[in-house]
């Protein structure tokens, strides 16, 4: 009997500022299915050649509804090539680095919906080096 991962549902508010926001990251989407009766759109989210292995499934209700960030929800983590360059290019697109790579290895953001990801530096640890080394945490950490 075999089990294997496929996906992560995040429910989210705002699904083409969330699909851009991926898409910064590297992701695509991969597909999506309207439900008229269920008043929901399925948007599926790949990185290149992990389609249908490690997808993030976006659920878009028509209908607004609060999501009040669900506390026991923790993150989504990818391993990048190199960890400054995209937080440079996440930064020059408007988006917060809520936790910055100091340490030439791990960072923090935030989708639209305030959900975290985890960005981890293949390989060994990038060199200690400025901006990063003194940058501060940004928002609740
Ligand atoms: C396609 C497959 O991967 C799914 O996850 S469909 C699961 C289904 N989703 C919905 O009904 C979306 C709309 C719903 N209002 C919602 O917000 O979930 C479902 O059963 N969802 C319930 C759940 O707890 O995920
Ligand atoms: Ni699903």
């Amino acid at each position: 009997m075999t089990i294997q991962y496929l996906h992560t549902m995040l429910r989210v508010t705002d699904p083409e500022a969330t699909i851009k926001f991926f898409n910064l990251l590297g992701l695509e989407e991969v597909r999506r299915y309207d439900n008229e009766k269920g008043r929901f759109t399925l948007i599926f989210l790949a990185a290149p050649g992990q389609a249908d292995i490690a997808e993030v499934e976006l659920t878009y209700n028509w209908d607004v509804e609060p999501y009040d960030g669900g506390r026991n929800f923790g993150h989504l983590a990818y391993r990048v090539d190199d960890i400054y360059a995209l937080c440079q290019k996440l930064m020059d697109a408007g988006i917060t680095i809520n936790r910055p790579p100091r340490d030439g290895h791990m960072a923090f953001v935030r989708t639209p919906d305030n959900i975290s990801i985890e960005l981890l530096q293949a390989g060994d640890r990038l060199p200690v080096q400025e901006p990063w080394a003194s940058m501060e945490n940004i928002g609740s950490w």
